[in-house]
Parts: structure tokens; C-alpha cells; sequence
């Protein structure tokens, strides 16, 4: 049957200071609150409390307004140094391998460019958490530090090492590549900034410690030996297995280990695995880390027996540079940067899921880890760890920036979290006639909280811890209050900055609208006048063609008279002909007359009685 790891993180969250440099990423707004410490009835001194708790409230346009609480074992705000995290975090870890001989591990996981590698690794101005623990492996083991004889590495070398002594190591390595390209190790601070703490190891002056130093990388799921430089080309890469004495417990066979003495030499390994490292330029970080980079520290304790033989007995500390998990948008990856960002991707899932389903085994529920999903969850849940010791004591840094990418980072919070809980600030959505909204606030929170409320029994423990789980959840209560407050003040003052840009709008809207309107108007004007001459244009035609008509019309009158006339005119004439010759009639009849009455009058005749007598006649 598959044996399950035991092993529990203590998980830290770190936050990075923002950009000082970058003007692109620095103006970017923080979505991450730190919560001030919450008390518990044991706190005795409550200013050495530290901060367990960060909110994140998402930017405005979100489409989720979820505020939501993460809970860690500790929270390094962003004025916090390395020394700080060292100090917390480490120390307690390297106390276990030195005084107990336990296995430890550190990691540090986030979102690209969040400080990962800064926290292990350091820069020029501070050490990084590895300087700052070989410092004091050194300095605690002193005058311990030993060689292992060829017997003794015959004795504990059963993974196929290619055990070496610093200085062959280099000489091998500097064959193969140029001595000027490995970082050397005055490029980080020589000497620590506060005073060197040192770890009381227990045993006799005679016990003493031999330090083996190998470093691997997993890259696209396959893990390679960085002390060990080839062409990329032909790396092979190394297997991950049982061996005779580890058992269940798989160990990486194969690497290369180096034997280190002094700090010195250690630094000049680690320069070595670090120019081997796959790096590449990103657009979220322009020395990205492609894959997961373990360094381990093998401690080999060896007691003399009374028989002259030696018995070893091992620890190993691992730090662990995880690479980070990006949005391919992003990051502007394509090709093999692309294809690499899909295997860290998916790794830092698998990881995910076991460190969720690790916390709820901590607290009691017996899930399975799927840890076998891939090389990184294998390396981190069971490589170090040994069914017949006692579980490796495990710290896991989350960095975080907290003007990052959003829902990255709280991806990789709501996955690293011990604990989360969350508050939506959306308004309340009226269900089947039930909302949920202000009294039930409280019991919704309580709900999604995850912090399951236990019923108090007899025992006065389970009373105090029920007290103890209210007071967190009212003092989360509290915090939710401040941050919508806060809120609330954010929201007013991008009203008023929206009102008096509206203010601006409208004086805008108004000007365009006279200028609109003066040019509608003087458009209308010469519209108008074009129409008009139009019209006066057809006008004039249409009167030219009226006249036209009319004059048409006057001459048809005028002829019609014309005619009309000579008809008339014909018609007088021959009344008059006719008047003409009834008058002539008339004459010639007088005439006629007037000589008969003229022959009469000669015959002696009275014309005039004859006359009238012919008057008479008539
Ligand atoms: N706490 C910090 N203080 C000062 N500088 C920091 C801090 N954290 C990160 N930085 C700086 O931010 C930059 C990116 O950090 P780093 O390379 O450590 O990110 P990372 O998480 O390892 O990214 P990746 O996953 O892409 O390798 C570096 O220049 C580093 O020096």
C-alpha cells in the first residue's frame, strides 16, 4: 500500500515591497490588507503579536466583490527584511536538522515576480535565505565540519552519487565552463547584517558533521543534476527512486554532491547551480525562473563506535526556488517559454492540491495527497521525508505582491492558505422570496468561513477553544467592518472624482452642443438660401412658361376675334348691300314716282291730291 507523507507546512506569507523603479508596475493599486494581529486568551504580550491574517478586496471593476481572509502562520508585511524571514522561518527549521536530525524543508511559492527567488537567493544588498543558512551550518558546526572517508562515503553513497571534494568540483566544472561566468561569492554580501546566530549542536567534540551539497532542478517535469554541466541538448535526466536503505522513500540517484567545508566553497557551488538554472526573459519578469530549483544540504553526523567504525546518521535540509505560476497573457510567453510556463503551471496545481488536502489532514481528515501527480509534488512530499523519523519540519514562503495580478495571487492564497473565510459585498440577491443580507451576515460568514465552530463538551480546553474561534471570527467581524468602511470612503471619493467628471462632461456636452447648433443653423442658412434661389429659379421659369401660355392663349383669342370680326363685318355688309338695294329699290321707285308725278304735273295733273290719295292707299 502506498505510504502517505507525513509531513505539515508551516506556511508563511510574504509580502514584496512594490517597484522602485518600474513606473509600469509601481502605480498599480493594492488589493492586499494586512490584519492587525488578533489576541487569543494566551497572548501575554501583546506588542511581540504578530500578523496571521491578510484580507484581499478585489478592484472595483472585479467581477467578483468578495472580500476574503487568509489565515498563515505568520505575515511579513512589506517592511519586513530578509533577516526578519530568516530569523522566523529558518532558524526554528535549521535547529531541527542540527540539534535533532530531523529533515527540514523551506520553499517559496507565488506568482511570478513576486520574490521567490529573492527571498532564497538574495541580491547584492542582502543574502538570500541559503547564504544566511550555510552561514550558520559553518558557523554553528565550527571546528566539526569534517571529510567523508571513502569507507564512510561507501558506507552512506547508495543513490549512485559522484561524491567530490570543492576543489575538484571546480576544477571539473570550470573545464567545461568559462570560471568568469559563474557568479562568484562576493556578488552577495560577504559578511551578515546582524549578528550570526549560532545553533548549540549536542554531542561530544568528537562527533562530527560532513556537509554534502547537490543541486537539481525539475524542468518540464523531468529533474536534472545542475552541478553536473553539460549541453542542454544531451542533459540527461536523473531518476527518482528506492534505493537499498531509503526504503519507501524515493531519492534522486545519480547527482553530483560536493562536499563543502566552508562557507566559500558552498557559495562557489551554488554560483555554479545557478548559472546551470533555466532562466528566460518574461514579460512579468525579466529573469525568470522555467523550473523548480532544489538545493539540498545533506548533514551527515558521524559518531565514532567503539569498535572504530563510524555511524552516520542523516539529515537533510532542502531549499526549495519554485518557479512561478503565470498567466500566459501575461507573461507574453510563446514556444518552448510557453510550453514551460504550461509545465510549471500545471505542477504548482498538483501542488496545490496536495498542500490543501496536507492541511486538511493536519486538522484531523484523512484524505489521500495525490502526491505522485508529478516530479515536484514527489520531491517535495517524500524526498526528504523518512517513515522512521520524525516528520521533516516544512516551512512554505508564499510570496505575494500586493499589486500584483489579482487572481493570480489570490489563486495561489486561496491553495497556500491554513485557513480562509470570505465576506461578498455584492447586494443582496433576493432568492425564492428569502434574501441574504444584514442579521444573517454574520451566520454567513460563520458558514463559508472554514472555521468550523466546535460544539463545547465537558472539557474546559474545548470551552476555551470555542472561545477562542469566536473571538477570532468577531475580531474577523471587525476587520471585515474596517475594510468596508474603508471602502466605503474609497467608494465616496470615486463618486465625488465621477460627479465633477460628469460636472466636466456636461459643461463639454453643452459647448459641443452650441457649436453643433451653430453649425446645424449656419448649414440650415445656406440650405435655405440654395433652396430659395431654387425655387426663385423655377419660379421664373415656371412665370416664362405661364407667359408663354398666356401669350399662346391671347394670339388663339386673337384669331378666334379676328374671325369672329370678319364674319360680323361680312354679315353688316350685306345687311347694308341688302339696305343699300332696298334704298336704291326705294330710289329708283321715288325717282320713278317723281317723273311720273313730273309727267303728270306736265299733263296738268294735281301730283300732290294723287299723292296723297296714294298716301291714303297705304
Ligand atoms: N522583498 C523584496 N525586496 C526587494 N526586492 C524584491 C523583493 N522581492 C522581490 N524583489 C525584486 O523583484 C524582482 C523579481 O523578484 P524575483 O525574481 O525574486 O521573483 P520570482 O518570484 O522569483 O519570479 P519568477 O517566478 O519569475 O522567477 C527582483 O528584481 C527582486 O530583486
Amino acid at each position: 500500500m502506498e505510504s502517505q507523507p507525513h509531513a505539515s507546512f508551516q506556511v508563511y506569507l510574504r509580502l514584496r515591497p512594490p517597484y522602485q523603479q518600474s513606473p509600469r508596475k509601481s502605480h498599480r493599486e493594492n488589493f492586499l490588507t494586512v490584519l492587525p494581529p488578533v489576541p487569543t486568551a494566551s497572548d501575554e504580550n501583546i506588542e511581540c503579536m504578530t500578523s496571521t491574517q491578510v484580507t484581499i478586496h478585489p478592484p472595483s471593476n472585479h467581477r467578483s466583490q468578495k472580500i476574503e481572509t487568509f489565515s498563515f502562520t505568520e505575515v511579513f508585511d512589506e517592511t519586513c527584511g530578509q533577516n526578519d524571514v530568516f530569523g522566523r522561518v529558518v532558524t526554528p527549521i535549521l535547529e531541527g536538522v542540527l540539534q535533532d536530525g530531523r529533515d527540514g524543508m523551506l520553499a517559496t511559492l507565488g506568482v511570478t515576480g513576486s520574490g521567490k527567488t529573492h527571498t532564497i537567493l538574495g541580491n547584492r544588498q542582502a543574502r538570500g535565505m541559503t547564504q544566511m543558512s550555510l552561514d550558520v551550518l559553518f558557523r554553528s558546526l565550527s571546528d566539526r565540519i569534517s571529510r567523508l572517508s571513502e569507507s564512510q562515503i561507501e558506507q552512506c553513497n547508495d543513490a549512485d552519487a559522484e561524491i567530490m571534494d570543492a576543489d575538484a568540483f571546480m576544477t571539473k566544472v570550470t573545464s567545461v565552463i568559462e570560471p568568469h561566468q559563474i557568479p562568484k561569492p562576493n556578488t552577495f554580501p560577504t559578511k551578515p547584517s546582524v549578528d550570526p546566530y549560532i545553533v548549540q549542536c549536542p554531542g561530544p567534540p568528537s562527533t562530527k558533521y560532513a556537509i554534502l551539497m547537490s543541486i537539481y532542478e525539475v524542468y518540464n517535469d523531468k529533474i536534472f543534476d545542475l552541478l553536473a554541466p553539460s549541453n542542454v541538448a544531451r542533459r540527461k535526466a536523473l531518476l527518482f527512486k528506492s534505493t537499498r536503505s531509503s526504503g519507501d522513500r524515493k531519492v534522486v540517484t545519480g547527482l553530483r554532491k560536493v562536499m563543502v567545508t566552508n562557507l566559500y566553497d558552498a557559495l562557489q557551488v551554488m554560483g555554479v547551480g545557478q548559472y546551470q538554472r533555466s532562466h528566460g526573459e518574461t514579460g512579468s519578469n525579466d529573469k525568470s525562473s522555467r523550473s523548480h530549483c532544489f538545493i539540498s544540504l545533506e548533514l551527515k553526523k558521524l559518531k565514532n563506535k567503539l569498535d572504530g567504525s563510524t555511524k552516520i546518521k542523516e539529515s537533510t535540509f532542502t531549499i526549495v526556488d519554485l518557479a512561478g505560476s503565470e498567466r500566459a497573457r501575461n507573461a507574453k510567453t510563446a514556444g518552448d517559454r510557453l510550453a514551460e510556463g504550461g509545465h510549471i503551471n500545471k505542477s504548482l496545481m498538483f501542488l496545490g492540491q496536495c498542500l490543501e488536502l496536507s492541511t486538511a489532514q493536519s486538522l484531523g481528515h484523512t484524505p489521500k495527497v495525490p502526491y505522485r501527480q508529478s516530479k515536484l509534488t514527489e520531491l517535495l512530499f517524500t524526498n526528504s521525508y523518512n517513515p522512521a523519523a520524525e516528520p521533516q519540519i516544512a516551512a512554505i514562503v508564499v510570496t505575494a505582491d500586493p499589486a500584483g495580478d489579482f487572481n493570480a495571487t489570490s489563486q495561489m492564497l486561496k491553495y497556500s492558505a491554513l485557513a480562509k473565510s470570505s465576506v461578498n459585498l455584492r447586494p443582496p440577491t433576493v432568492m425564492s422570496g428569502r434574501s441574504v443580507s444584514g442579521s444573517s451576515l454574520f451566520s454567513h460568514f460563520s458558514t463559508v468561513s472554514g472555521y468550523t465552530e466546535e460544539r463545547p463538551d465537558s472539557s474546559l480546553s474545548a470551552l476555551s477553544a470555542a472561545s477562542s474561534h469566536r473571538a477570532m471570527l468577531s475580531q474577523d467581524m471587525m476587520n471585515m467592518i474596517v475594510l468596508l468602511q474603508r471602502q466605503l470612503k474609497e467608494a465616496d471619493e470615486k463618486i465625488k472624482v465621477a460627479e465633477k467628471r460628469a460636472e466636466e462632461a456636461d459643461a463639454r456636452c453643452l459647448e459641443i452642443e452650441m457649436q453643433v447648433r451653430e453649425e446645424v443653423t449656419s448649414d440650415m442658412e445656406l440650405r435655405m438660401s440654395m433652396m430659395e434661389k431654387r425655387m426663385l429659379l423655377k419660379l421664373q421659369d415656371q412665370a416664362e412658361k405661364e407667359e408663354m401660355h398666356v401669350d399662346h392663349k391671347l394670339d388663339i383669342l386673337k384669331r378666334t376675334l379676328m374671325e369672329t370680326n370678319d364674319e360680323n363685318d361680312r354679315a353688316r355688309d350685306m345687311e347694308i348691300e341688302e339696305y343699300v338695294r332696298e334704298l336704291e329699290a326705294e330710289n329708283n321707285s321715288l325717282r320713278n314716282e317723281v317723273q311720273a308725278l313730273k309727267r303728270k304735273r306736265a299733263n296738268g295733273e294735281s301730283p300732290l291730291k294723287e299723292r296723297s290719295l296714294n298716301r291714303l292707299k297705304f
